[in-house]
């Protein structure tokens, strides 16, 4: 037990990092957050710089602590939850990154993943680790910056370079960076590269020889909750405070939503869309494109295993919308815009900026825009950008209840992105359930802060999380069931016209 009355959880988002402190009731009583830069080298290729969101980071805690007048010795335990996959290496001894972080979205291993369909090596990739060979995942990026950055091989061969997602590289710099850092990461995170085996929750040797990636640059997989190690000084925390919590921001939101039962799932609407479902201690492969992943392994409790739809643009086609076109000023003007017609006017949009994830894993599919005519004008834009994503969620929906051969009586629902009532509306009219927004948009680094504070003792067991639970909201389909089958297959025939575009190389 403990006497401090906080728990603060740090969320490293594609677009943002925020810090939240969360009371023992799970409450929010302070936040802070900043956004990063994206940084576009080339199509197809999205990096952030992993120096600005270390300096983000700081800067962010100490904020969210002067803004709820909270003293950092109040903060019982600190945990971590982080945009999955994206890839930084940098110099144990310098702490400089040898690159710029390749992020999750970032294509440019697809003809590298194309190569290890060609060689026959996919069903191993698929039988051990759950995954694809997709560029989605961390083990094709770290592979790119070996062969593609001067040095890099030479450095992890000698054991001077480092691989991690944002979880390792925060935690490593939060324990103390060179010299002190502990260089870890969580099952969660860990199932995201192509290299971690599911049933041994290790690094498997054979995929490592696959992908020609020297084991000792990869971090020591840990469970998602307990002690990793300690803050150091200049953080803003409490030098000693532990750092206890660490999960993929998908599986971090799964523990949020207190999805601890097999068949509880959520449905996540942030920069991308990710419905996950827990599996329980059963790994299920999917015969529908669905990923295996780890839930959550709480310390010593075994492992909880997970099926998940990744959808690779939601909210960052609203974010385009605002930015590349110039259509609004801030995300949410994109429901009123949507508002301004009766329908998409026969539009449809396919955002497979980043190729197609879940179901269609195709790296060379782009986007396109399809059923222009003269009637069409920025509101059909806007509302054919929102249904988009209810439409992806609506494809990853089917694929989970046919994999799983139980049909959902409800969809729960968190993320930034579920804040729009009509994207709500429209998402409850395609998959045919109630759709339930959780009280906690943020239930990504709610779950984190669960995961820091179960370690310490601040919770005493996850059971006792669930009566913090609460609705906001709850939308019913009210759509005739010939117009939504048509609707259907109106975004099938679109999805089938966006496939293989990009040619290789
Ligand atoms: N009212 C809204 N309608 C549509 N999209 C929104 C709305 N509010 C936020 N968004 C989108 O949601 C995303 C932010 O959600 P968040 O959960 O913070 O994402 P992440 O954790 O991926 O950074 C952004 O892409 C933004 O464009
Ligand atoms: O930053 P988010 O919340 O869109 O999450 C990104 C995912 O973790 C990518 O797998």
């Amino acid at each position: 037990m403990t006497d401090k009355q906080y728990v603060g959880a740090i969320d490293q988002g594609t677009t943002s990092t925020r810090f939240v402190v969360f009371d023992t009731t799970g409450a929010m009583v302070a936040s802070h957050q900043v956004e990063h830069r994206q940084i576009y080298p080339e199509p197809g290729f999205v990096e952030h710089d992993p120096m600005e969101i270390r300096a983000n980071t700081a800067g962010i805690i100490a904020e969210a602590l002067k803004k709820g007048l909270i003293e950092p010795d109040q903060i019982a335990a600190v945990g971590i939850t982080n945009q999955r996959e994206t890839t930084v290496v940098w110099n144990r001894h310098t702490g400089r990154p040898l690159y710029n972080a390749i992020v999750w979205q970032d294509t440019r291993t697809a003809d590298m993943c194309t190569a290890l369909k060609q060689e026959g090596h996919e069903p191993l990739f698929k039988e051990k680790t759950g995954l694809p060979a997709a560029s989605y995942f961390s083990g094709p990026k770290i592979r790119w910056i070996l062969d593609n950055v001067e040095g890099a091989r030479a450095a992890a061969e000698k054991g001077d370079a480092l691989f991690g997602n944002m979880d390792t590289w925060l935690i490593w710099w939060l324990t103390g960076g060179p010299g002190k850092g502990v260089h870890v990461t969580d099952v969660t995170n860990a199932s995201r590269t192509m290299l971690m085996n599911l049933e041994t929750l290790a690094w498997d040797s054979e995929l490592l020889k696959i992908l020609d990636i020297p084991e000792k640059m990869l971090p020591r997989i840990m469970a998602s909750s307990e002690v990793y190690g300690h803050a150091a000084q200049n953080w803003g925390l409490a030098p000693g405070t532990p750092v206890s919590g660490d999960l993929g921001d998908q599986q971090a939101a799964l523990f949020g939503q207190v999805c601890f039962e097999p068949g509880e799932a959520k449905n996540t609407y942030g920069t991308g869309c990710f419905l996950l479902s827990n599996t329980g201690q059963k790994i299920i492969h999917s015969n529908h494109g669905l990923l295996t992943t780890l839930g959550y392994k709480i310390g010593n409790e075994p492992p909880v295993y997970a099926l998940e739809g990744s959808v690779a643009v939601a909210g960052s086609l609203v974010q385009w919308l605002r930015d590349n076109l110039n259509l609004i000023r801030t995300s949410p003007e994109v429901e009123d815009l949507a508002k301004t017609v009766a329908d998409n006017g026969g539009v449809y949009f396919v955002p497979a900026f980043s190729g197609l994830f879940a179901p269609h894993w195709d790296s060379s599919a782009r986007g396109l825009i399809i059923g222009m005519t003269h009637y069409i004008n920025k509101g059909h834009i806007a509302r054919a950008a929102l249904e988009s994503t209810a439409f992806q969620v609506n494809e990853i929906f089917s694929a989970m209840e046919k994999d799983s051969g139980i049909p959902f009586k409800s969809l729960k629902v968190d993320g930034g992105m579920a804040a729009n009532d009509l994207l709500m509306q429209f998402q409850a009219d395609l998959v045919r359930v109630p759709v339930i927004r959780s009280a906690v948009l943020e239930s990504t680094v709610l779950g984190a802060a669960y995961a820091a504070g179960l370690a310490v003792g601040f919770w005493s067991k996850k059971e006792d999380l669930r009566r913090h639970w609460k609705e906001n909201g709850q939308w019913q389909p009210e759509m005739a069931a010939a117009l939504r089958d048509k609707m259907c297959a109106q975004w099938d025939k679109a999805i089938k016209r966006a496939a293989g575009w990009k040619e290789e190389g």
